[in-house]
Protein backbone atom coordinates (compact mmCIF):
# COMPACT_ATOMS: atom_id res chain seq x y z
CA UNK A 1 0.00 0.00 0.00
CA UNK A 2 1.39 3.34 -1.14
CA UNK A 3 2.56 5.78 2.11
CA UNK A 4 0.44 8.32 3.55
CA UNK A 5 2.41 12.05 3.30
CA UNK A 6 2.67 11.55 7.17
CA UNK A 7 4.71 8.63 6.84
CA UNK A 8 6.99 9.94 3.96
CA UNK A 9 7.62 13.03 5.75
CA UNK A 10 9.26 11.00 9.29
CA UNK A 11 11.08 9.21 6.33
CA UNK A 12 12.55 12.99 5.11
CA UNK A 13 13.24 13.84 8.27
CA UNK A 14 14.88 10.94 9.16
CA UNK A 15 16.78 11.35 5.66
CA UNK A 16 17.85 14.77 6.64
CA UNK A 17 19.16 13.89 10.20
CA UNK A 18 21.47 11.59 8.75
CA UNK A 19 22.49 14.11 6.02
CA UNK A 20 22.88 16.50 8.55
CA UNK A 21 25.42 14.38 10.80
CA UNK A 22 27.29 13.69 7.27
CA UNK A 23 27.35 17.15 6.22
CA UNK A 24 28.66 18.15 9.46
CA UNK A 25 31.33 15.18 9.27
CA UNK A 26 32.79 16.85 5.95
CA UNK A 27 32.25 20.05 7.39
CA UNK A 28 35.07 18.88 10.35
CA UNK A 29 37.26 17.12 7.63
CA UNK A 30 37.40 20.60 5.68
CA UNK A 31 38.47 22.90 9.04
CA UNK A 32 41.37 20.30 9.52
CA UNK A 33 42.44 20.72 5.95
CA UNK A 34 42.11 24.48 6.85
CA UNK A 35 44.48 23.76 9.82
CA UNK A 36 47.34 22.30 7.27
CA UNK A 37 46.81 25.23 5.20
CA UNK A 38 47.15 27.90 7.55
CA UNK A 39 50.31 25.90 8.80
CA UNK A 40 52.31 26.07 4.99
CA UNK A 41 49.99 29.29 4.55
CA UNK A 42 48.90 27.48 0.93
CA UNK A 43 45.30 28.96 -0.46
CA UNK A 44 41.68 28.33 0.92
CA UNK A 45 39.62 28.31 -2.15
CA UNK A 46 40.96 25.59 -4.66
CA UNK A 47 38.50 26.44 -8.00
CA UNK A 48 39.97 23.12 -9.74
CA UNK A 49 39.69 21.22 -6.45
CA UNK A 50 35.85 21.92 -6.44
CA UNK A 51 35.81 21.55 -10.18
CA UNK A 52 37.00 17.93 -9.63
CA UNK A 53 34.38 16.99 -6.66
CA UNK A 54 31.74 18.16 -8.78
CA UNK A 55 32.60 16.07 -11.75
CA UNK A 56 33.31 12.85 -9.74
CA UNK A 57 29.64 12.76 -8.36
CA UNK A 58 28.10 13.93 -11.42
CA UNK A 59 29.56 10.73 -13.03
CA UNK A 60 29.17 8.47 -9.74
CA UNK A 61 25.29 9.98 -9.59
CA UNK A 62 22.79 7.60 -10.79
CA UNK A 63 19.71 8.99 -8.71
CA UNK A 64 16.99 10.86 -9.37
CA UNK A 65 18.77 13.87 -9.03
CA UNK A 66 19.49 16.48 -11.98
CA UNK A 67 23.36 16.80 -12.17
CA UNK A 68 22.19 20.59 -12.49
CA UNK A 69 21.09 19.93 -9.06
CA UNK A 70 24.10 18.00 -8.19
CA UNK A 71 26.20 20.94 -8.95
CA UNK A 72 24.31 23.44 -7.46
CA UNK A 73 24.44 21.75 -3.98
CA UNK A 74 27.54 20.74 -3.26
CA UNK A 75 29.16 24.67 -4.53
CA UNK A 76 26.85 25.68 -1.68
CA UNK A 77 28.15 22.50 0.33
CA UNK A 78 31.87 23.63 -0.40
CA UNK A 79 31.06 27.30 0.31
CA UNK A 80 30.13 26.73 3.68
CA UNK A 81 32.79 24.24 4.10
CA UNK A 82 35.39 27.22 2.82
CA UNK A 83 34.04 29.67 5.07
CA UNK A 84 34.91 26.98 7.64
CA UNK A 85 38.37 26.84 6.32
CA UNK A 86 38.90 30.93 6.44
CA UNK A 87 36.48 33.61 5.91
CA UNK A 88 36.50 34.67 2.23
CA UNK A 89 35.50 38.59 1.69
CA UNK A 90 34.71 39.03 -1.69
CA UNK A 91 34.54 43.10 -2.97
CA UNK A 92 32.49 43.75 -6.18
CA UNK A 93 30.47 46.93 -7.44
CA UNK A 94 27.71 47.71 -4.68
CA UNK A 95 25.59 47.65 -3.07
CA UNK A 96 23.25 45.12 -2.52
CA UNK A 97 21.01 43.56 -5.73
CA UNK A 98 23.73 44.63 -8.28
CA UNK A 99 24.94 42.34 -10.86
CA UNK A 100 28.36 42.03 -9.61
CA UNK A 101 26.95 40.54 -6.34
CA UNK A 102 25.50 38.04 -8.79
CA UNK A 103 28.40 36.85 -10.06
CA UNK A 104 30.40 36.78 -6.55
CA UNK A 105 27.33 34.90 -5.45
CA UNK A 106 27.24 32.30 -8.62
CA UNK A 107 30.88 31.81 -8.28
CA UNK A 108 32.04 31.85 -4.96
CA UNK A 109 28.36 30.47 -3.44
CA UNK A 110 26.57 32.11 -0.89
CA UNK A 111 29.03 31.66 2.14
CA UNK A 112 30.97 34.41 1.68
CA UNK A 113 31.56 37.98 3.34
CA UNK A 114 30.39 40.35 0.84
CA UNK A 115 32.68 43.48 0.92
CA UNK A 116 30.16 46.22 -1.52
CA UNK A 117 32.20 49.14 -2.99
CA UNK A 118 31.36 52.37 -4.57
CA UNK A 119 33.46 51.66 -8.21
CA UNK A 120 35.93 49.31 -9.67
CA UNK A 121 39.14 50.96 -8.53
CA UNK A 122 38.20 50.64 -4.59
CA UNK A 123 37.06 46.58 -5.60
CA UNK A 124 40.72 46.45 -6.90
CA UNK A 125 42.18 48.66 -3.71
CA UNK A 126 39.93 46.49 -1.41
CA UNK A 127 41.82 43.42 -2.67
CA UNK A 128 45.04 45.04 -3.23
CA UNK A 129 45.27 46.23 0.72
CA UNK A 130 43.97 43.10 1.89
CA UNK A 131 40.13 44.70 3.28
CA UNK A 132 38.73 41.43 0.83
CA UNK A 133 41.04 38.14 -0.54
CA UNK A 134 39.47 38.65 -3.88
CA UNK A 135 37.15 40.83 -6.61
CA UNK A 136 35.06 40.82 -9.17
CA UNK A 137 34.72 42.93 -12.00
CA UNK A 138 32.92 43.29 -15.41
CA UNK A 139 35.18 43.02 -18.21
CA UNK A 140 33.04 43.43 -21.40
CA UNK A 141 29.09 43.30 -22.13
CA UNK A 142 27.97 41.55 -24.95
CA UNK A 143 26.02 44.66 -26.26
CA UNK A 144 28.53 47.54 -24.91
CA UNK A 145 31.76 45.79 -25.63
CA UNK A 146 34.85 46.79 -23.13
CA UNK A 147 34.50 47.55 -19.70
CA UNK A 148 37.04 50.40 -20.37
CA UNK A 149 38.09 51.27 -16.51
CA UNK A 150 38.32 47.31 -15.24
CA UNK A 151 40.78 47.07 -18.32
CA UNK A 152 42.89 49.97 -17.25
CA UNK A 153 43.36 48.72 -13.50
CA UNK A 154 43.82 45.28 -14.55
CA UNK A 155 47.19 47.17 -16.51
CA UNK A 156 49.11 48.36 -13.36
CA UNK A 157 47.43 46.23 -10.49
CA UNK A 158 49.29 43.38 -8.92
CA UNK A 159 45.89 41.75 -8.58
CA UNK A 160 46.06 38.86 -11.16
CA UNK A 161 42.72 37.17 -12.95
CA UNK A 162 42.23 33.56 -11.29
CA UNK A 163 38.39 32.91 -12.40
CA UNK A 164 35.69 34.12 -15.32
CA UNK A 165 32.04 33.78 -15.08
CA UNK A 166 29.25 34.96 -17.54
CA UNK A 167 26.03 36.14 -16.43
CA UNK A 168 22.23 36.57 -18.80
CA UNK A 169 21.64 40.10 -17.74
CA UNK A 170 18.63 41.39 -18.14
CA UNK A 171 17.24 44.89 -17.00
CA UNK A 172 13.76 45.91 -15.69
CA UNK A 173 12.72 49.43 -15.44
CA UNK A 174 11.93 49.52 -11.72
CA UNK A 175 10.10 52.57 -9.42
CA UNK A 176 7.66 52.74 -6.77
CA UNK A 177 4.29 52.13 -8.97
CA UNK A 178 3.72 49.91 -11.79
CA UNK A 179 3.01 51.84 -14.84
CA UNK A 180 5.35 53.72 -16.93
CA UNK A 181 3.42 57.25 -16.70
CA UNK A 182 5.21 60.56 -14.88
CA UNK A 183 8.48 59.00 -15.09
CA UNK A 184 11.11 62.23 -15.35
CA UNK A 185 14.57 60.51 -14.67
CA UNK A 186 16.05 56.92 -15.21
CA UNK A 187 19.10 56.21 -13.15
CA UNK A 188 21.55 53.68 -13.66
CA UNK A 189 25.24 52.78 -14.47
CA UNK A 190 26.44 54.38 -17.67
CA UNK A 191 26.55 50.62 -19.10
CA UNK A 192 22.83 49.60 -17.99
CA UNK A 193 21.84 52.81 -19.97
CA UNK A 194 24.02 52.44 -23.19
CA UNK A 195 22.77 48.63 -23.36
CA UNK A 196 18.55 50.03 -22.81
CA UNK A 197 19.27 52.86 -24.70
CA UNK A 198 16.81 51.75 -27.76
CA UNK A 199 13.95 50.89 -25.47
CA UNK A 200 14.70 54.17 -23.76
CA UNK A 201 14.13 56.22 -26.95
CA UNK A 202 11.48 54.25 -27.85
CA UNK A 203 9.16 54.44 -24.34
CA UNK A 204 10.67 56.86 -22.63
CA UNK A 205 11.44 59.44 -25.40
CA UNK A 206 11.27 62.87 -22.45
CA UNK A 207 13.08 61.09 -19.36
CA UNK A 208 16.18 62.29 -18.25
CA UNK A 209 18.70 59.67 -18.48
CA UNK A 210 21.02 60.08 -15.27
CA UNK A 211 24.39 57.95 -14.63
CA UNK A 212 24.62 56.95 -11.11
CA UNK A 213 27.43 54.39 -9.44
CA UNK A 214 25.97 51.70 -9.87
CA UNK A 215 22.39 50.45 -11.52
CA UNK A 216 21.26 48.87 -7.35
CA UNK A 217 22.32 52.47 -6.30
CA UNK A 218 19.31 53.89 -9.05
CA UNK A 219 17.14 51.31 -7.59
CA UNK A 220 17.97 52.69 -4.08
CA UNK A 221 17.63 56.45 -5.33
CA UNK A 222 14.37 55.41 -7.41
CA UNK A 223 12.79 53.97 -4.21
CA UNK A 224 13.06 57.30 -2.33
CA UNK A 225 11.24 59.93 -5.52
CA UNK A 226 7.94 58.95 -7.51
CA UNK A 227 9.02 60.35 -10.67
CA UNK A 228 12.55 58.60 -10.84
CA UNK A 229 12.79 55.18 -12.39
CA UNK A 230 15.87 53.03 -11.69
CA UNK A 231 17.39 50.56 -14.11
CA UNK A 232 18.28 46.96 -12.45
CA UNK A 233 18.05 43.35 -11.55
CA UNK A 234 15.14 41.71 -9.98
CA UNK A 235 17.07 41.28 -6.71
CA UNK A 236 17.87 44.64 -6.46
CA UNK A 237 13.46 45.56 -6.89
CA UNK A 238 13.17 43.25 -4.58
CA UNK A 239 15.97 44.17 -2.32
CA UNK A 240 14.18 48.14 -2.25
CA UNK A 241 10.69 47.06 -2.64
CA UNK A 242 9.81 48.43 -6.24
CA UNK A 243 7.64 47.69 -8.79
CA UNK A 244 8.59 46.31 -12.16
CA UNK A 245 6.93 48.78 -14.65
CA UNK A 246 8.95 47.26 -17.56
CA UNK A 247 10.41 43.48 -17.69
CA UNK A 248 13.45 42.63 -19.77
CA UNK A 249 14.74 46.07 -21.16
CA UNK A 250 18.02 45.48 -22.70
CA UNK A 251 18.03 46.25 -26.57
CA UNK A 252 19.59 42.47 -26.90
CA UNK A 253 17.46 39.42 -25.14
CA UNK A 254 20.80 37.51 -25.18
CA UNK A 255 22.70 40.72 -23.72
CA UNK A 256 25.82 38.86 -21.19
CA UNK A 257 28.27 40.13 -19.38
CA UNK A 258 31.42 38.60 -18.30
CA UNK A 259 33.17 39.28 -15.28
CA UNK A 260 37.02 38.13 -13.71
CA UNK A 261 38.34 37.13 -10.14
CA UNK A 262 41.06 38.75 -9.53
CA UNK A 263 43.50 38.22 -5.84
CA UNK A 264 46.98 38.71 -5.64
CA UNK A 265 49.02 36.11 -6.18
CA UNK A 266 50.13 35.13 -2.65
CA UNK A 267 46.05 34.64 -1.83
CA UNK A 268 45.98 32.04 -4.62
CA UNK A 269 48.44 31.23 -7.03
CA UNK A 270 47.54 30.90 -10.64
CA UNK A 271 44.51 27.75 -11.16
CA UNK A 272 46.02 24.34 -12.65
CA UNK A 273 45.46 23.64 -16.10
CA UNK A 274 41.12 21.62 -16.32
CA UNK A 275 41.77 21.15 -19.84
CA UNK A 276 39.41 24.28 -20.96
CA UNK A 277 41.60 27.49 -19.79
CA UNK A 278 42.16 30.92 -21.14
CA UNK A 279 44.98 32.84 -20.20
CA UNK A 280 44.49 36.95 -20.63
CA UNK A 281 47.45 38.89 -21.13
CA UNK A 282 48.12 42.93 -22.00
CA UNK A 283 51.35 43.94 -24.71
CA UNK A 284 52.20 47.16 -26.31
CA UNK A 285 54.62 46.51 -29.57
CA UNK A 286 56.54 49.31 -31.37
CA UNK A 287 54.75 52.06 -33.02
CA UNK A 288 55.67 50.79 -36.87
CA UNK A 289 54.39 49.45 -39.90
CA UNK A 290 53.36 45.97 -39.42
CA UNK A 291 54.57 45.42 -35.79
CA UNK A 292 50.57 44.32 -34.97
CA UNK A 293 50.52 41.63 -37.54
CA UNK A 294 54.02 40.00 -36.25
CA UNK A 295 52.62 40.07 -32.38
CA UNK A 296 50.11 38.06 -34.09
CA UNK A 297 52.31 35.69 -36.38
CA UNK A 298 53.83 33.52 -32.93
CA UNK A 299 50.03 32.38 -32.16
CA UNK A 300 48.99 31.08 -35.81
CA UNK A 301 52.93 29.38 -35.97
CA UNK A 302 51.92 27.36 -32.45
CA UNK A 303 48.43 26.90 -33.09
CA UNK A 304 47.08 29.33 -30.51
CA UNK A 305 43.48 30.10 -30.84
CA UNK A 306 42.78 34.12 -29.58
CA UNK A 307 39.38 34.44 -28.13
CA UNK A 308 39.89 38.45 -27.84
CA UNK A 309 41.54 41.57 -28.94
CA UNK A 310 40.96 44.88 -27.58
CA UNK A 311 42.92 47.61 -27.50
CA UNK A 312 43.34 50.91 -25.13
CA UNK A 313 45.00 54.13 -25.55
CA UNK A 314 48.58 54.05 -24.03
CA UNK A 315 47.69 57.51 -22.75
CA UNK A 316 51.13 58.95 -23.95
CA UNK A 317 49.87 61.37 -26.44
CA UNK A 318 51.37 59.22 -29.10
CA UNK A 319 48.54 57.18 -30.88
CA UNK A 320 50.12 54.18 -28.81
CA UNK A 321 48.01 51.52 -27.43
CA UNK A 322 48.17 48.05 -25.24
CA UNK A 323 46.43 45.37 -26.60
CA UNK A 324 44.46 43.09 -24.41
CA UNK A 325 44.19 39.41 -25.94
CA UNK A 326 42.89 36.28 -24.80
CA UNK A 327 44.27 32.96 -25.61
CA UNK A 328 42.58 29.52 -25.55
CA UNK A 329 45.39 27.39 -23.56
CA UNK A 330 47.00 27.10 -20.20
CA UNK A 331 50.47 28.27 -19.89
CA UNK A 332 51.69 24.59 -18.89
CA UNK A 333 50.74 23.54 -22.43
CA UNK A 334 54.43 23.52 -24.70
CA UNK A 335 52.33 25.19 -27.67
CA UNK A 336 51.06 28.09 -25.43
CA UNK A 337 54.06 28.04 -23.69
CA UNK A 338 56.11 28.54 -26.85
CA UNK A 339 53.54 30.94 -28.36
CA UNK A 340 53.86 33.26 -24.82
CA UNK A 341 57.45 33.00 -25.35
CA UNK A 342 57.41 34.59 -28.72
CA UNK A 343 55.06 36.97 -28.51
CA UNK A 344 56.97 38.28 -24.95
CA UNK A 345 60.06 38.72 -27.23
CA UNK A 346 57.91 40.79 -29.37
CA UNK A 347 56.84 43.36 -26.80
CA UNK A 348 57.76 46.56 -25.77
CA UNK A 349 55.73 45.95 -22.37
CA UNK A 350 54.46 42.02 -21.88
CA UNK A 351 52.27 41.19 -18.78
CA UNK A 352 50.19 38.37 -18.11
CA UNK A 353 47.28 39.11 -16.68
CA UNK A 354 45.95 35.68 -15.68
CA UNK A 355 45.21 31.91 -16.94
CA UNK A 356 41.99 30.00 -15.32
CA UNK A 357 39.20 27.81 -16.21
CA UNK A 358 36.50 29.11 -18.65
CA UNK A 359 33.28 29.80 -17.15
CA UNK A 360 30.48 26.80 -18.12
O1 LIG B 1 40.26 20.09 -0.62
C1 LIG B 1 40.50 21.18 -0.14
O2 LIG B 1 41.56 21.81 -0.36
C2 LIG B 1 39.49 21.81 0.75
O3 LIG B 1 39.80 22.86 1.31
C3 LIG B 1 38.13 21.26 0.87
C4 LIG B 1 37.13 21.94 -0.06
C5 LIG B 1 35.81 21.11 0.03
O4 LIG B 1 34.92 21.54 0.74
O5 LIG B 1 35.78 20.06 -0.59
C6 LIG B 1 36.91 23.35 0.38
C7 LIG B 1 37.55 24.41 -0.19
C8 LIG B 1 38.40 24.30 -1.37
O6 LIG B 1 38.15 25.32 -2.27
C9 LIG B 1 38.31 22.97 -2.01
C10 LIG B 1 37.65 21.92 -1.45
Amino acid sequence: MAKTLAELRVQIDAVDLELLTLLNRRAALAHAVGEIKRLDGSAVFRPEREAQVIHGLQQANNGALKNESVAKIWREVMSACRALEAPQRVAYLGPAGTFSEEASLRFFGSSIQHVPCLNFDQVFHAASAGAAEFGVVPVENSTEGVVTRSLDLLLHSPLHIVGEISLLVRHHLLRSSPSLDGIEVVMAHPQALAQCQTWLTDHLPHAERRAVSSNAEGARLAATNPVWAGIASERAGSEFGLHTAAHAIQDDAYNRTRFVVVCLPSTMPAPQASGKDCTSLVVSVPNRPGAVHDMLVPLKKHGVSMTRFESRPARSGQWEYYFYIDLQGHPSQANVAAALADLAGLCAFYKILGTYPLAD
